[in-house]
């Protein structure tokens, strides 16, 4: 599977200008991917204040779009996240799209962000975020996401082999992004694909560095802080060949892990 990640650069608050930038790349990448990563809210940044005017209502034109652009280039798009209106809520929405235009799967961010007064504009989602593409099972996580162990680990148990984890990490932490990273696909001898955005908001500088990772913890790509795109073949069946060299999966004792639940 050719996986290729957009580490772009996001126009503040700006959709259309930040779809042109898509379309720019999927011509130049799409060809020679199996699958396309974005980065987290890539249509508008961390324009929150002005959430309210440009989210998506119901993630319809983000859907129409991605879809549209799948069955065009013919290649899956794990398609960042968009910030999707529905009623007075607003929820940080990743959309899984088949090459056939489907939308297979709809993740909203879980762990909402404080230090970037996330849960001030956006509501939690209450799903997972798992789903297939060409056989392989795939699992959505959003940023934030990464610093939670135990969820990554309930999706490796319900069969995830890739996380698409798409983020807006700033640069100022970029060692614990490089760390968790690494640490999420040791433990969980999984594949990591990981797509951060390039640039500067009003806010933050981000630290790009997009990477993906094999389920032994081998960096095979990572990007610079620039606007770039990184590339990578991944062999699925090296999920399987290191889960039989160290059963973490086989050796875990969940029946005694449940001694602290008791205490909840
Ligand atoms: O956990 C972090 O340090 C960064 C998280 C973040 O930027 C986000 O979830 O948007």
């Amino acid at each position: 599977m050719n996986i290729a990640c957009v580490q772009m650069d996001i126009a503040f608050g700006a959709p259309e200008k930040n779809k042109q930038t898509v379309v720019r790349y999927m011509e130049q990448i799409a060809k020679e991917a199996d699958v396309v990563v974005l980065p987290e809210l890539w249509t508008t940044g961390y324009d929150l204040t002005r959430l309210t005017h440009i989210a998506d209502e119901n993630g319809e034109q983000t859907k129409a779009f991605l879809s549209e652009l799948a069955r065009t280039y013919r290649v899956h798009i794990v398609g960042g996240s968009v910030a999707k209106k529905v009623a007075d809520n607003i929820t940080n929405t990743m959309y899984i799209v088949h090459r056939n235009g489907d939308v297979v799967c709809e993740y909203s961010k879980l762990h909402l962000f404080k230090l970037m007064d996330e849960h001030k504009h956006l509501q939690a989602g209450e799903t997972t975020g798992i789903f297939s593409l060409d056989g392989v099972t795939g699992a959505g996580v959003i940023c934030y996401d990464i610093r939670f162990p135990e969820w990554i680990r309930a999706h490796t148990l319900n069969g995830a082999e890739v996380l698409f984890v798409v983020a807006e990490w700033p640069l100022s932490r970029l060692h614990h992004w490089r760390t968790l990273l690494m640490a999420r696909a040791i433990e969980n001898q999984c594949y990591v694909v990981a797509c951060n955005r390039a640039g500067k908001d009003p806010n933050n500088t981000f630290a790009g560095h997009s990477m993906i990772i094999d389920p032994w913890g081998n960096i095979l790509a990572e990007g610079s802080e620039q606007e770039t795109v990184i590339k990578a073949t991944i062999d699925i069946s090296e999920v399987q060949r290191v889960r039989a060299r160290i059963p973490i999966f086989a050796d875990r004792r969940p029946d005694v892990y449940k001694i602290f639940e008791k205490k909840d």
